[in-house]
């Protein structure tokens, strides 16, 4: 890379012969022809040219409009300037002098160091959970979402608004390759299963083999791919595969395993979990699309409509519950339901992200094989609630990460805006929005975290009555929070977070996707209902003695 010397820029101080350009964290960039399209307006842009332009840049903008404009603008970098893409160790030289090292915990610093901006095992605190595999996974699994996911995230989104586009089918394709859409499956589903040699299922990033992985290294999957903010690309991709295939892998017959396993792995084809109807969403005993056997018993003949089908606009495959037996929980079977004639979808409109790609599936006649029936018949209801606690904690680890995003932009946002001649962070008022985000994100972590290591250690067989409860309160916990940070956020970024896009664009698009996670996956007065519930059920299976003989809860 070129170097310069500030006397250097300072000659391309215009628009004309010698061109545009400013300093922006030590970097160089010409900005001659984007003048004309810089959206804050080109005098407001040319009046820095031949500066250091980094503190007035830090007024209106996040540093990630230079992720996505740098690499197109920038010519080079300021002579022993510290690039802004140091490294995280360097980023730390670069943060605290010498004097002031307070490192005493695991000594490792990983990305963003100011308080709770990133969990605290990334801050230097010693943690009783993470490894140097996690470590690396970490490093790895940024890197990958930095270069496939961040450099277009804002546009798929912008377009998806706009145009309802999505994003692009070598997406799936490129995580298919990267082993990220089989670890999307979860543990829960494969645990040590080797899939590579049983259906030539893509490898797993960084070489791992099956047995190294844990669930803390699927906990630092699904936070990391929540870090640049684009909810809906990552819902597009995953929500499908995640919520489908413990089902498949646990309960199909091994011919249809061997057919749609592999290309649902490596993203040639896709599938979307279809149990909610326009009569029926929590209450899945309710559910009326059926599939009955044909007079030959060769095909199920399914009818019937599902609202709400995250994924299904692309999906190949569609993992349904059907009622094939009688009323109640009892006549519902799982069976993947493939787009043969019969089966249409269209897009539904939501208060989220289009990129989910939610969609009305409608059911007429359509013929589908008998063999693609999951486990026994009218045995459907267990198989969908066996998968609730996995669902269930892969939306806290999302929601604690999300609230943690909008908890960051608002805390640098407050460290560059000044309201009555004072940065924001310096008022008591802002100061105490932050603590009281705080305390919740770092409430919700610690609790996200005692339940992983639940899920590493605990007796399978014991964590449905264990563990759903709790997962059930951590998901109330984890959409709570996450609602009341993007509230406090908003408030303290103000218009900036009220327009769509720019500064405040993540703020005010997760405000707006609070109930796209607070409702899915069990709403929250369920949560909390059920959550006691089960939690008391499970007290007295350790021998609480709690409610008098004759009370039903
Ligand atoms: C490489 C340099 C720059 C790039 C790539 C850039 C890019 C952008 C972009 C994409 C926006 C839209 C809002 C957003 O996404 O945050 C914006 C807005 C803006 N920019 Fe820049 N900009 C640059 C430098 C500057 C400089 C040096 C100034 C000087 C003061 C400036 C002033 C503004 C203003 C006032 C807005 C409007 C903010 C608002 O909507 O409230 N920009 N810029």
């Amino acid at each position: 890379m070129k170097t310069f010397t500030i006397q250097e820029v300072a000659e391309h101080n215009s628009e004309g012969e010698r061109s545009a350009w400013i300093v922006v964290n030590g970097l160089v960039y010409d900005v001659t022809a984007f003048a004309n399209e810089h959206p804050g307006g080109k005098k407001i842009l040319l009046k820095e040219a031949g500066k250091d332009a980094t503190a007035k840049f830090k007024q209106f903008h996040a540093d990630s409009v230079l992720t996505q404009y740098g690499p197109k603008l920038q010519v080079g970098k300021l002579v022993s300037a510290i690039a802004a893409v140091a490294k995280p160790q360097q980023v730390q030289e670069a943060i605290l002098p010498a004097k002031t090292k307070f490192i005493t915990g695991d000594n490792y610093l990983f990305g963003d160091l100011a308080a709770f901006c990133e969990p605290s095992w990334y801050q230097d605190f010693y943690s009783p959970y993470y490894t140097d595999s996690h470590r690396k996974f970490r490093a790895w699994i940024r890197s990958w979402v930095s270069q496939n996911i961040v450099p277009h995230g804002e546009e798929w989104e912008e377009s998806a608004q706009r145009h309802g586009t999505y994003a692009p089918h070598s997406l799936w394709l490129e995580a298919g390759k990267a082993g990220i859409l089989r670890m999307f499956c979860g543990l829960d589903c494969w645990g040590k299963r080797d899939l590579e040699k049983e259906f030539g299922a893509p490898p797993l990033p960084m070489g791992m083999r099956p047995g190294e992985i844990d669930y803390f290294h699927e906990l630092i999957l699904w936070d990391e791919l929540t870090v640049p903010g684009v909810q809906g690309v990552i819902q597009g991709l995953s929500t499908g595969i995640a919520f489908t295939m413990s089902p498949i892998l646990n309960y199909a017959n091994k011919e249809l395993q061997k057919r749609v396993v592999p290309e649902l792995l490596w993203g040639r084809k896709r599938i979307a979990l279809m149990i909610t109807e326009p009569h029926a969403g929590s209450d899945v005993a309710n559910l009326q699309a059926t599939a009955k056997l044909s007079d030959d018993g060769k095909f199920w003949i399914v009818n019937g409509e599902k609202k709400w089908i995250t994924n299904g606009v692309w999906a190949d495959y569609f993992l349904g519950a059907l009622r094939t037996g009688g009323a109640g929980m009892g006549g519902i079977s799982c069976i993947l339901v493939e787009r043969v004639p019969g089966v249409t979808t269209r897009h539904v409109w939501t208060q989220g992200s289009p990129l989910a790609g939610t969609s009305y599936v409608a059911m007429e006649d359509a013929k589908v094989p008998v063999g693609n029936l999951m486990g026994e018949l009218h045995n459907g209801f267990r198989i969908f609630m066996q998968n609730f606690n996995h669902e269930r904690w892969v939306i806290v680890t999302q929601c604690c990460r999300g609230s943690r995003l909008v908890y960051q932009e608002a805390l640098h946002y407050a460290h560059r805006r000044k309201t009555f001649g004072k940065y924001l962070i310096e008022h008591p008022v802002i100061r105490d929005k932050f603590g009281q985000m705080a305390r919740q994100i770092e409430s919700t972590q610690s609790w996200l975290e005692v339940i992983t290591h639940q899920f590493n250690n605990m007796p399978k067989d014991v964590q449905p009555n264990r563990l759903g409860g709790v997962v059930a309160l951590a998901k109330l916990q984890a959409t709570r929070t996450l609602e009341f940070c993007a509230r406090e956020a908003s408030q303290i970024m103000g218009g900036i977070s009220y327009t769509r896009g720019g500064t405040g664009g993540i703020v005010e698009r997760t405000y707006r996707e609070v109930r796209g996670m607070a409702i899915p996956g069990g709403s929250e007065e369920i949560m909390s209902d059920a959550g006691m519930r089960q939690a008391l059920k499970a007290s007295e299976g350790l021998g609480a003695r709690l409610v008098p003989s004759g009370v039903k809860l």
